[in-house]
């Protein structure tokens, strides 16, 4: 549906890390759209201030796995941005909620596109849904098409997986009205930016041990990393070209990635973090991996004996060290060829505003009671 001279855009899940930056992204840069509506569970009031004399950006509280939800925030619309999901590889939410909200959420999605006549979803997926594996085979600058022993047990990669199955099934499907359902999927890496919170997890953690990261993982082990405004500027064109050229994007999925160097999980946060002044202890882990690997059992012990009086989901667990310890790097043209994707910021760029960002985690951090931390900068 146009409304005036523009389209109107549905983003699910656009409150959360990505969600906000690709609202932001589609105010600055695409000039098509008179209406974005961020539907999600949880509201962040704030972004209703970006609503601008040529966009209205309309909240809507809603739950992705209620049908009736989905349907009516859909209705009108023009076209989909799918980035609603439970992103839990901790054990912080039962595995059925992880099902509940990733799996019937994006069946919601599917259904209510063909129901209410939209014709356009861009699915944001995840390199997880290829791996990395739990037994160590290692992904070293594969593509779209790079042959890879996928194995889920892990609920979220396995979620991921499955909906992106549905996402790329309904490509071609009939909707309401006798028009055809166009689909795409977009897996990014590992994502970093403003508001991960993830990197404030490590943060804290950092200042708790005086600035001191204990090396646990190999620095040969290489992760690929993605800033969230690329990620974001992906979906964009994405959404641009599927509308386009429908049967060259439709039924495909792409690798999401940048020019962020590939590092391992550890030295890529210190880019960020050592300009906190935080240092890394190690050239290499300073405890053998049989160690590290009791620890993370250990862990999962504990959140099996305390499930039920207190969650207990510390970051370190046999699936997070199984996948921190494994390069996944992805290095592929595809979506440059098909619909012209470059990332809109360098890494120069993204580092910059990432450091700008976790500095400011500092001064929020001293407007709080004093951590005790004041001076306490370890190995001076
Ligand atoms: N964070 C990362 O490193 C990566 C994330 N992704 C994918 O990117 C997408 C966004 O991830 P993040 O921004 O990191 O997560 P996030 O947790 O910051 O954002 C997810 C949003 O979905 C909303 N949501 C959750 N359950 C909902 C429900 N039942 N109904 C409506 N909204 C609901 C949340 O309130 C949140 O605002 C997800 O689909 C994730 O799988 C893919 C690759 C890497
Ligand atoms: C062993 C040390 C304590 C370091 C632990 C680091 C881990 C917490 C992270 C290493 C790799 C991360 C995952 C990766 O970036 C792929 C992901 C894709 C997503 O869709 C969601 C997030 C994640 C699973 C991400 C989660 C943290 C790591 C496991």
């Amino acid at each position: 549906m146009t409304v005036g001279s523009g389209q109107v855009y549905v983003v699910t899940g656009g409150c959360g890390f990505l969600g906000s930056h690709l609202v932001r992204m589609l105010l600055e840069h695409e000039k098509n759209i008179s209406e974005i509506r961020v539907f999600d569970l949880h509201l962040d009031e704030s972004l209703r201030t970006l609503s601008n004399d040529r966009v209205k950006v309309r909240l809507i509280s809603g739950d992705i796995s209620r049908l009736e939800d989905v349907r009516e925030a859909l209705r009108g619309s023009h076209l989909v941005i799918h980035t609603a999901s439970l992103v839990d590889v901790w054990g912080r939410v039962p595995a059925s909620k992880i099902t509940e909200v990733n799996v019937t959420g994006t069946m919601n999605v599917l259904q209510a596109c063909k129901e209410e006549e939209v014709q356009y979803l861009v699915y944001t997926s995840s390199m997880e849904v290829v791996g990395p594996n739990i037994h160590g085979d290692h992904f070293y600058r594969g593509n779209e098409d790079t042959e890879y022993r996928i194995y889920h047990k892990e609920p979220y990669p396995l979620s991921k997986a499955k909906a992106e199955k549905l996402v790329l099934e309904a490509n071609g499907a009939k909707i309401k009205g006798g028009k055809l359902l166009y689909t795409c999927s977009l897996r990014p890496t590992g994502i970093y930016g403003e508001g991960h919170e993830l990197m404030k997890q490590f943060h804290r953690q950092g200042l708790r041990t005086g600035r001191c990261v204990f090396r646990a993982i190999p620095p040969a082990i290489e992760h690929g990393r993605v800033y969230v405004g690329n990620v974001a500027w992906m979906h964009l064109l994405a959404a641009r070209q599927l509308q386009i050229h429908p049967s060259t994007l439709g039924g495909q999925v792409y690798f999401c990635y940048d020019s962020s160097p590939y590092k391992s999980y550890e030295d890529f946060n210190m880019e960020f973090l050592s300009a906190c002044g935080f240092k890394i202890i190690g050239s290499r882990p300073l405890v053998p991996y049989f160690l590290l690997y009791l620890l993370a059992l250990l862990n999962a012990l504990m959140q099996w004996v305390l499930h039920g009086f207190f969650t207990y989901a510390p970051i370190l667990n046999p699936y997070t060290l199984a996948v921190a310890s494994t390069t996944f790097t992805v290095q592929t043209d595809k979506a440059e060829k098909h619909f012209g994707y470059q990332p809109l910021y360098a890494w120069e760029e993204a580092k910059k505003r990432t450091i700008t960002w976790v500095k400011s985690l500092e001064v929020s951090r001293k407007d709080l009671k004093d951590v005790g931390e004041k001076g306490n900068y370890c190995c001076n």
